[in-house]
């Protein structure tokens, strides 16, 4: 481990070299330049590889450097490949990982090329934001995901090491999987989520303003997604769509059975179809992993805060006096009304008392 003057240590040795400087490149540039790291860049636009550059990032490679020990491919999928066959031609000495979103069409096309792919190894980190772009990289974005490592019989035990190192240097919770089990999966806990948010967020635009005017925590919550780069996601989809097929097939029934009893609402076993159909809904989000991957979930409070300078601040304060650690985080600012309400995780069995606490101090909780 090399050890930097902020105490971060690097499990990392050697410079890495990242390919496409946008939201992951940028991010990754920046977690590993947190910890002394030597990151250079290359992007196709000049500029983002410059405002990369500027936020921290890394630096730009100069003529005759020798080759990185590691190089991160973080373009769009569909130039993965090429990518990928650029960094392992220009720097033969190197590791090459990618981190495109899917990790079977990229690989079937390198070894349609008839690569040497000793050096290689496709990852995906599951973390990311809704919009791209270098300017909102952060350094912490692949904190507690979980990033999957896709190597097969012929990875060698440095190329996988490399790649493991940078993943958990960059806190990251790593996990290994075949290509095609990845893209199945991310089928269901990605793909899927992404066209059913951008469809129901589409379902917004003829709405009437009154209607928009009422929306709430729900809606934002089933539709922060909606928001990511339809380009992006043509790709992705384009490049992953036997799952996401099978699974839109599927959600489609669901969607009918749905429908047809609440169209029958009033005849006999149609309430309990309903509450069945809802029930699943329920079953199915206890089993998504919490912040720091076990399937525990932190209990919620929910704190009312006056719509004045500096309420948040004092409420975070107050829950450090009073020793209450919290795991997350969420505004919600209610249209119209002088008030914000401030959801709070907080592990299960601290949260009698945290409200308890809180309320005695003065805080009102919902
Ligand atoms: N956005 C996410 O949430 C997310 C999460 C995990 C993985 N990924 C994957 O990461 C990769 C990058 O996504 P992003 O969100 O950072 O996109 P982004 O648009 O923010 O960044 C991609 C960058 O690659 C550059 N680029 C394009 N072609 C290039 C080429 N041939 N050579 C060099 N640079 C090139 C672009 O100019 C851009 O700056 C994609 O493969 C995506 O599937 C994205
Ligand atoms: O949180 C988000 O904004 C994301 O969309 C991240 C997300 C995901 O579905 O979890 C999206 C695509 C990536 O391949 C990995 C992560």
């Amino acid at each position: 481990m090399t050890e930097q003057a902020n105490g971060l240590a690097s499990r990392v040795t050697g410079q890495v070299h990242v390919i496409g400087a946008g939201l992951l490149g940028a991010s990754v540039g920046l977690g590993l330049r947190a910890r002394g790291v030597d990151v250079t860049l290359e992007d196709v636009s000049p500029t983002t590889a410059a405002l990369a550059a500027d936020y921290g990032a890394g630096r730009a490679r100069s003529a005759g450097e020798p080759d990185p020990a590691l190089v991160v491919v973080a373009t769009p999928p569909d130039v993965v490949a090429d990518a990928v066959e650029g960094a392992i031609r220009r720097f033969p000495n190197a590791v090459v990982t990618d981190v495109a979103s899917v990790k079977l069409a990229p690989l079937h096309e390198l070894q349609r090329r008839g690569l040497n792919l000793d050096n290689y190894v496709g990852s995906h980190p599951m973390a990311g934001r809704e919009r791209g772009g270098a300017i909102m990289a952060r350094a912490d974005l692949f904190v507690a995901r979980p990033w999957v490592v896709c190597r097969d019989a012929d990875t060698s035990a440095e190329t996988l090491a490399l790649v493991e190192a940078v993943a958990l240097d960059l806190g990251a919770v790593l996990l290994e999987m075949t290509p095609e089990a990845h893209d199945r999966a991310v089928g269901l806990v990605s793909h899927l989520p992404q066209v059913v948010s951008s469809l129901l967020a589409a379902r917004l635009v003829p709405a009437e303003e009154h209607a928009i005017e009422l929306a709430g925590a729900g809606l934002r919550d089933t539709t922060r997604i909606a928001a990511s780069d339809p380009e992006l996601w043509v790709q992705i989809l384009g490049a992953n769509r036997e799952p996401v097929i099978e699974l839109l097939d599927a959600f489609q029934r669901d969607v009918a059975a749905f429908t047809d009893a609440l169209r029958a609402a009033d005849a006999p076993g149609s309430k309990r179809s309903i509450a069945d159909l809802l029930a699943s809904g329920t079953n199915g989000v206890a089993r998504i992993p919490g912040k720091h991957g076990s399937a525990a979930r932190f209990a919620s409070i929910t704190v009312l805060i006056d719509d004045r300078a500096g309420q948040l601040a004092s409420l975070l304060t107050e829950l450090g006096e009073l020793g209450i650690n919290m795991e997350d985080l969420r505004l919600e600012h209610s249209p119209g009304a002088q008030i914000g309400f401030a959801e709070i995780a907080v592990l299960p069995e601290v949260a009698e008392r945290a409200v308890a606490d809180l309320q005695s101090r003065g805080w009102r909780t919902l």
